[in-house]
């Protein structure tokens, strides 16, 4: 698979991207990036932290800078943030520089794998639930808008979903060998 172009995960919190991207990246060889644990890397604060002392509106700037950085590389595996989409020039360069994946799981699931985690500001204040919806209803076509590919994670666990994408795209990149 020395063809494969960039592999680009988005999507909404709790489907996977993080998980299953690193799972992917090792199957495939290939490195593996996820946007958010860079941002967290490079300031030397968590994502909490950033949206206390800089806002959301600072955190997507971080954002776009590191996704045009890492979207930049080469036969990498990035996982985005859950609203990388919102910016137009994020949905640009991840369209024009790989292949788009869109993971999709409900927002039940969204809520019972994220119930814990202290580390989503988004879902700190206010009703998950409530929260959750309103931002699938934003949110899911322009996943789908930007997407070449859409899996569903709401059924199985990472690792087979890591096997799917592996097969579905094998088959987009190639239909013919595939056949063969
Ligand atoms: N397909 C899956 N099946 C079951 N649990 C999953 C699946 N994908 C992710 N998880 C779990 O859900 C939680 C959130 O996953 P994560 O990869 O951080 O999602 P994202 O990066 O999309 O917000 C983690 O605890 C992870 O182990
Ligand atoms: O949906 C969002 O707006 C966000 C999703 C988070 O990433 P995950 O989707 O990996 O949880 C993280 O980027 C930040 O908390 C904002
Ligand atoms: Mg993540």
């Amino acid at each position: 698979m020395q063809d494969l172009p960039n592999l680009f995960l988005v999507g909404p919190m709790g489907a996977g991207k993080s998980t299953i991207g690193r799972l992917l990246a090792a199957e495939l060889s290939r490195e593996f990036y996820d946007s958010d644990h860079e941002i967290q890397r490079r300031c030397g604060a968590d994502i909490p932290w950033i949206f206390d002392v800089e806002g959301e509106a600072g955190f997507r700037e971080r954002e776009q800078q590191m996704i045009e950085e890492l979207t930049g590389k080469e036969a990498v595996v990035l996982a985005t943030g859950g609203g990388a989409v919102l910016r137009e020039a994020n949905r640009r360069m991840l369209r024009e520089r790989g292949t788009v994946i869109y993971l999709y799981t409900t927002v039940e699931q969204q809520l019972r794998r994220t119930a814990k985690d202290r580390n989503r500001p988004l879902l700190q204040n206010g009703n998950p639930e409530e929260i959750l919806r309103t931002m699938f209803t934003k949110r899911d076509p322009l996943y789908r808008a930007t997407s070449d590919l859409v899996v569903r994670t709401d059924r199985r666990g990472p690792r087979s979903v890591a096997n799917e994408i592996v097969r579905r795209i094998k088959r987009l990149v190639d239909p013919l060998k595939c056949n063969a």
